[in-house]
């Protein structure tokens, strides 16, 4: 629906009340126009529009205990409410007021979806009755909203909410904790932004030392939205005057001093005794009349309510559409209820469908819309990571065995392989059996980065099928068996294949890369240097002072492993051209052997994945329902209670929203037709 305005001139009508001598009924010309918005908000109160967040003007009565609040509001209304010593008002009343020309008032209240017509003489016992059912008998308070409506002759279209009394002491029949229960619920009312605050302070009282004003400005800091009303003015006019006109408490919309009725005085009775009173006290009657006695104070409220009604409108419209779209985009993404085996098995293909479609998207695609701040979600990136990690530690692992003085494993090999036969011939036992440890060496590696590839696909499966199955507690559980399960299972095929790369690497030495030749090429032509070098060293060999053979320090050489100290090899001068041989050999061929186990492992990642993704988990879980419990596939969509409360939850919210937003669109159709 399209943002409407109000029509200019809505909000600076101004009232007309009938002269205050007059004592005339409150009625203004100005409640032909706003009595229709009225209605309509009236109609979005009773929707429990607020329950959704949004919040309407209101005009909320609050004060002390016995300040004077019922007896405001019947004075307002010409009715009898209850009122006198002690609590009396313990839920909060919605009074709605309709200037009606009906012949006789017509009286209702509305309560826990009841409609209980009563008449003038019997509201204010229909009242305590209502009252006793919401909020128990005894002194016992209850945040269940009670409705009087009130359609009677020269009454101001005004709808205000009387609140239970602020007390401190709790007394017999009530909870010990009854000023903390009337706070609470006097806080809900005059926080929103959009309520009007009508502050009753008795005369009597020092009003800054008044809790209901240390409220008020707890949420109204500037006062903007407070409207004082001066009770029992009669039983304390001095210094009124004086009070008013410092407002230390800082009431931006001003004051209106009252005399409500005393003890069994008719209404006119009370006007004219009230009047009297301003006139002709003569602590009052310099007091300006625009704010003193009832009419005027209808007044003000019914300007205050059109123009907070004005400015609010607009924004309620807003509002209204705003949650209804909000709420229609949340049901949409919410589970249908399924009530036949095609219902099921339909929305079983879809959440398997929808789960494999994410899987592929993370997982294969390196697309993560879905999981836009879940960085364990972007597994492209993820699976780079952990590759690029195992290369490292494959490299790194492998040059442990620098630790060991040059050439001296390679001479211990060749040592423990030798046989009869012509020297200069390297054995290839010696060769496989260096192969076999460095392979050793760094299998743990290899394994250690199946499991936790596998750690984390099982994470990032089981957190998609979650995700998909959230709304179904046992297809989730089976789900979640079963994907357990097929992980486990492809973690097991995965070690297997890496156990078997590793015992192939160990068994054949082979590769048809030129690379090999080339490397081993490049390295070998340093042997000659080497030999050369060591065998400088031997007339350096001298017996130190207790007759142990040393070898002289000779200054280190690179031979293609960096820069070493050879004058240990001295010793080794027949196996040293072997030993150099194996070692350059073993070298060369060991970056192939790197080469291709990160190669493979990348692409048996890669190929694992596919897998996973071409599992039909969706079949598995059929599979394990007919073969383990039974109950068949239905049993698998029984909804948890939380999903369908919350679905309930929010078929009702719509329902609301759709109400008010046609009660909204009626209602700016009225003030658009009546003000062109
Ligand atoms: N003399 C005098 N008495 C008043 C005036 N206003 C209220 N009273 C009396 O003060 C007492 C309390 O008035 P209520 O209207 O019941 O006060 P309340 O704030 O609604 O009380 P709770 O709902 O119980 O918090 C009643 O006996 C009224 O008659 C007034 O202007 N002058």
């Amino acid at each position: 629906m399209a943002e409407r305005t109000l029509p200019s001139g809505f909000d600076h009508a101004t009232p007309k009340t009938e002269p205050y001598e007059n004592v005339a009924p409150i009625v203004s010309s100005y409640n032909e126009r706003i009595r229709p918005v009225l209605d309509a908000l009236d109609n979005l109160r009773r929707l429990n529009i607020m329950k959704e967040g949004i919040q309407l003007p209101t005009i909320v009565v609050v004060g002390h205990q016995s300040s004077g609040k019922s007896s405001v509001l019947e004075s307002l209304a010409g009715i009898s409410l209850p009122r006198g010593q002690g609590i009396c008002t313990r839920v909060p009343l919605v009074i709605r007021l309709k200037n009606h020309s009906v012949p006789k008032p017509e009286l209702e209240l509305e309560y826990n979806d009841k409609h209980v017509p009563t008449d003038e003489d019997h509201v204010s016992e229909a009242i305590c009755d209502a009252t006793d059912e919401l909020a128990g008998h005894g002194n016992g308070i209850s945040n269940t909203p009670l409705t009087l409506i009130v359609k009677k002759n020269g009454v101001p279209d005004l709808t205000l909410i009387d609140l239970p009394g602020i007390t401190r002491v709790a007394i017999k029949g009530q909870a010990k904790d009854i000023y903390d229960q009337i706070v609470n619920i006097i806080m809900e009312y005059i926080r929103p932004q959009e309520s009007i605050i009508l502050n009753v302070l008795p005369a009597t009282d020092d009003f800054p030392t008044c809790e209901s004003i240390t409220m008020s400005q707890s949420v109204d800091k500037t006062g903007e939205r407070t409207l004082a009303v001066v009770t029992k003015v009669d039983l304390w006019p001095q210094g009124l005057h004086e009070k008013i006109t410092a407002d230390d408490v800082n009431i931006g919309l001003g004051y209106v001093c009252v005399r409500n009725r005393i003890g069994e005085e008719s209404y006119e009775e009370a006007r004219e005794e009230e009047a009297k009173l301003f006139n002709t006290n003569a602590l009052l009657s310099n007091i300006d009349k625009s704010i003193v006695g009832i009419p005027a104070l209808a007044e003000k409220l019914v300007q205050i309510q059109a123009v907070s009604i004005s400015k609010l409108l607009p924004e309620i419209v807003k509002k209204i559409n705003d949650k209804l779209a909000s709420q229609l985009s949340k049901l949409e993404k919410f589970p249908r209820k399924l009530t036949s085996l095609v219902d099921v098995i339909s929305a079983f293909m879809h959440i398997f469908g929808l789960a494999r479609e994410s899987l592929s998207k993370i997982l294969l695609r390196g697309e993560f819309d879905e999981y836009p701040d879940d960085k364990q979600m972007h597994c492209t990136a993820r699976l780079v990571e952990m590759l690029d990690q195992y290369s490292n530690d494959l490299r790194k692992g492998s040059e442990s065995d620098a630790e060991n003085k040059f050439l001296m494993e390679e001479i211990r090999v060749l040592e423990e392989t030798k046989r009869i036969g012509l020297p200069n011939f390297i054995p290839r036992t010696a060769f496989l059996t260096r192969l076999g440890h460095k392979v050793k060496a760094i299998s743990c590696m290899s394994i250690e980065f199946i499991d936790k590839l596998w750690d984390y696909l099982e994470e990032v499966v089981m957190a998609v099928l979650k995700h998909h199955s959230e709304h179904y507690h046992q297809l989730q559980t089976c789900t979640k068996l079963v994907g357990r399960k097929l992980i486990d299972k492809m973690k097991e095929k995965s070690m297997k294949y890496m156990k078997e790369v590793l015992e192939m690497e160990k068994l054949t030495d082979y590769t048809c890369s030129p690379e090999y030749t080339m490397e081993y090429n490049k390295l070998i032509a340093n042997r000659h240097n080497l030999v050369e070098r060591v065998n400088a060293i031997s007339p350096q060999i001298y017996a130190n002072a207790s007759g142990v053979i040393k070898v002289a320090a000779t200054s280190p050489i690179n031979v293609g492993f960096g820069e070493i100290q050879v004058s240990h090899l001295s010793q080794y001068i027949t196996l040293l051209p072997q030993a150099f041989d194996l070692k350059v050999r073993l070298a060369a061929y060991w970056k192939i052997v790197l080469e291709r186990l990160i190669d493979n492992t990348a692409k048996h990642m890669q190929f694992s994945i596919f897998n996973l993704l071409n599992e039909d988990v969706g079949y598995e879980v059929l599979k394990d329902m007919v073969s383990s419990s039974g109950g068949g596939i239905e049993r698998l969509f029984e909804e948890t209670p939380s999903v369908s409360v919350k679905r309930d939850e929010l078929n009702r919210s719509i329902k609301v929203l759709k109400e008010s937003k046609e009660v909204m669109a009626s209602i700016i159709d009225k003030i658009s037709t009546n003000g062109n």
